[in-house]
């Protein structure tokens, strides 16, 4: 029988479509905002924009022109570059506080059976156009991928992968210190820690490096993932730093590690602490988790006012020996297809279009943070938020007598005549 088109698609055997998922665009697009601006009408894409991005202050967000020499070294190193604008209502007793963000997203540069210095040092010269582009560019705060400096081994289990590790002023740390400082930029920058003065301990932390170079402090990642090949917990501990908000030379900024993006408690206690931005780096993959990416942290903006910026790394990562992660599946040697798509999304409901599902990328946007108070004001979330039910709630949840609270209907095993 002859296939109609219906049943092509249906069946998913369309060549573009086989095509496009497999360099890990998105049937062909880079990005889901380039698909549909190809495919819509122009005031259907505007339609359906409004709905899936939102509007800031009733309209689309702004973009905005970066100097040449960004958008040189996007077209030289080859990476996605866009730009954005948050603005926030003009108030009269308070100036506004518009800082630059910025985001990388980027792949891996050399095979993982590389040495692996040259592994590291080669990300290093990845990052740099891309980190340069983003000084070029006037960013205040930049913040870096989930373990930016080594592959994202903890689908193989072995042990060697370890050997990346560093200390919290290590090699990692000492390169973008020297970048933070020359372009007056706050950098955010998660490694994978070795903590050599607590037995090698390793974690999974954010440095938080000052615009003048200065190690502001640290987060280690609270919330560790057990789900399909992320066996991170082989490798690393729940953090121990609580919800630590830093106050930088640009705002208070707080950083939710990947999978602490799926805990809204987590999300909550940055905001309880007073962060403006929290940043979600990340590495996650398709198959696992992308419906889920555009919603939960752009909910986490809107709940606890303040703004998010999401990464995910991108690219398929190879690794030498098959591993299995004890759900069935046939051994494997890659996670599958770390997509991208990095975002920021406001308080306001507003977001960015997303980076590039499988190129490097570079996003920035400026953003008011007296839109943060404007949105609390508006919605008044966190003083409706009822924290002393929630309390009483957590607090008897944890003892071990604790009942949850079902009310039965009475007649719930009546037969129905
Ligand atoms: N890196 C990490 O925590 N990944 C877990 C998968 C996910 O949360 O999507």
């Amino acid at each position: 029988m002859e296939k109609t088109e219906e049943n092509r698609k249906e069946s998913g055997d369309f060549e573009e479509e086989k095509k496009g998922f497999r360099d890990g665009s998105i049937c062909g697009y880079d990005s889901l905002h380039h698909l549909l601006s190809a495919n819509l009408q122009p005031h259907i894409f505007q339609e359906v924009s409004r709905v899936l991005l939102g509007f800031n202050r009733g309209k689309a967000l702004e973009r905005i022109v970066l100097p040449e020499s960004a958008n040189a070294l996007s077209s030289e190193h080859d990476f996605d570059l866009q730009a954005f604008s948050f603005s926030a209502d003009k108030e009269f007793l308070r100036e506004p506080r518009v800082v630059r963000v910025g985001l990388i997203q980027n792949s891996i540069s050399l095979p993982t059976t590389a040495p692996f210095l040259d592994q590291k040092r080669a990300i290093f010269q990845k990052l740099k156009p891309l980190i340069d582009a983003a000084g070029a560019s006037g960013v205040n705060i930049l913040c870096l991928q989930e373990a930016w400096m080594m592959p994202f081994a903890f689908c193989t289990r072995e042990k060697r992968w370890c050997e990346f590790a560093e200390p919290v002023d290590g090699e990692s740390t000492q390169f973008v210190q020297e970048l933070a400082r020359k372009y007056n930029m706050v950098i955010v920058s998660p490694i994978l820690e070795r903590d050599v003065n607590h037995g090698e301990t390793i974690w999974n932390t954010a440095v938080i490096i000052g615009n003048h170079g200065n190690i502001i402090g640290k987060h280690r990642k609270n919330h560790i993932p057990r789900v399909g090949d992320f066996n991170e917990s082989t490798y690393y501990m729940e953090g121990n730093t609580g919800h630590p908000v830093f106050e930088t030379a640009y705002g208070k900024i707080a950083i939710n590690i990947c999978y602490g993006r799926h805990h809204p408690l987590n999300w909550l206690a940055f905001g309880l602490n007073g962060a403006e931005i929290v940043f979600n780096p990340s590495a996650t993959v398709g198959e696992l988790s992308e419906p889920m990416w555009p919603i939960e942290a752009r909910n986490a903006a809107i709940a606890n006012s303040y703004f998010v910026g999401s990464i995910n790394r991108v690219g398929t990562e190879i690794f030498p020996n098959p591993f299995t992660s004890g759900d069935g599946k046939p051994q494997h040697t890659d996670f599958g297809h770390f997509y991208g798509s990095s975002y920021l999304s406001a308080p306001d409901a507003s977001c960015t279009p997303s980076l590039s599902r499988y190129k490097d990328g570079l996003l920035i946007s400026d953003m008011d943070l007296n839109l943060c108070r404007q949105l609390k004001d508006k919605w008044g979330f966190s003083m409706t938020a009822r924290y002393e039910l929630y309390e009483e709630l957590l607090g008897s949840y944890l003892k071990p007598n604790f009942k949850p609270q079902v009310i039965s209907d009475p007649l719930l095993h009546k037969k129905s005549t």
